[in-house]
């Protein structure tokens, strides 16, 4: 039975050929698939993973980085509760276009979106990102900062893991509903919502 409580909304976003897809399978998958094709529009994939004693769904929306997809991939930029900002440690223009992702999900995303950067392809011999570069840049704009791999699976179920319980902490803090699946109304789940504005009697 589907019983998690919450359900979050992670979008991948950065430049083409950087491995968000490859990011995505491994986690939910297991796989590094070879071949892998450029994502056309979007695409997801849930995995629900435990975090303390409650379930969380993870609903994980891969995007193609290709720009001619850019206006329908910015149309999910708003519900994300978190982004994660993907470059190649091998590939400086896309290390190069992150100011220009930045601007987009300003323009698109919640102000409150839990942003984080990552560098994949960590275990390419032909670094050019040296790894403080992209820390200090994650620094500067307020983001959380990872090196993966998505090959050799490194740093990646830590990704999705930390991004899964950050969320649930902020939403314990902020006491947003839960969601419920066996409730009528997605909203009414939270025991002590205090702050909630009408109720229905
Ligand atoms: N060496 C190495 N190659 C990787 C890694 N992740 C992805 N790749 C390779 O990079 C290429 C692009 O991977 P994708 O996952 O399709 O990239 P993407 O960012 O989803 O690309 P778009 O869908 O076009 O936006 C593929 O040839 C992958 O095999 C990694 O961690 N290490």
């Amino acid at each position: 039975m589907d019983d998690y409580k919450f359900l979050f909304k992670v979008v991948l976003v950065g430049n083409a050929g950087v491995g968000k897809t490859c990011l995505v399978r491994r986690f939910t998958q297991g796989l590094f698939p070879p071949g892998q094709g450029a994502t056309i529009g979007v695409d997801f994939m849930i995995k629900t993973v435990e975090v303390g004693n409650e379930k969380v769904k993870l609903q994980i929306w891969d995007t193609a980085g290709q720009e001619r997809f850019r206006s329908i991939t910015q149309s999910y930029y708003r519900s994300a509760h978190a982004l994660i900002l993907v470059y190649d440690i091998s590939c400086q223009p896309t290390f190069d276009c992150l100011p220009d992702w930045l601007r987009e999900i300003e323009e698109y995303a919640s102000s409150k979106v839990l942003r984080v950067l990552v560098g994949n392809k960590i275990d390419r011999e032909d670094r050019e990102i040296p790894m403080h570069v992209g820390e200090e840049f994650a620094e500067r704009h307020n983001m959380y900062f990872l090196e993966t791999s998505a090959k050799e699976s490194d740093n990646v179920e830590r990704l999705f893991m930390q991004i899964a319980e950050d969320l649930m902490k902020q939403a314990r803090m902020t006491n947003i509903p839960r969601y419920d699946p066996n409730s009528q109304n997605i909203n009414d789940s939270t025991s002590n919502d205090s702050s909630c504005c009408s109720r229905l009697n």
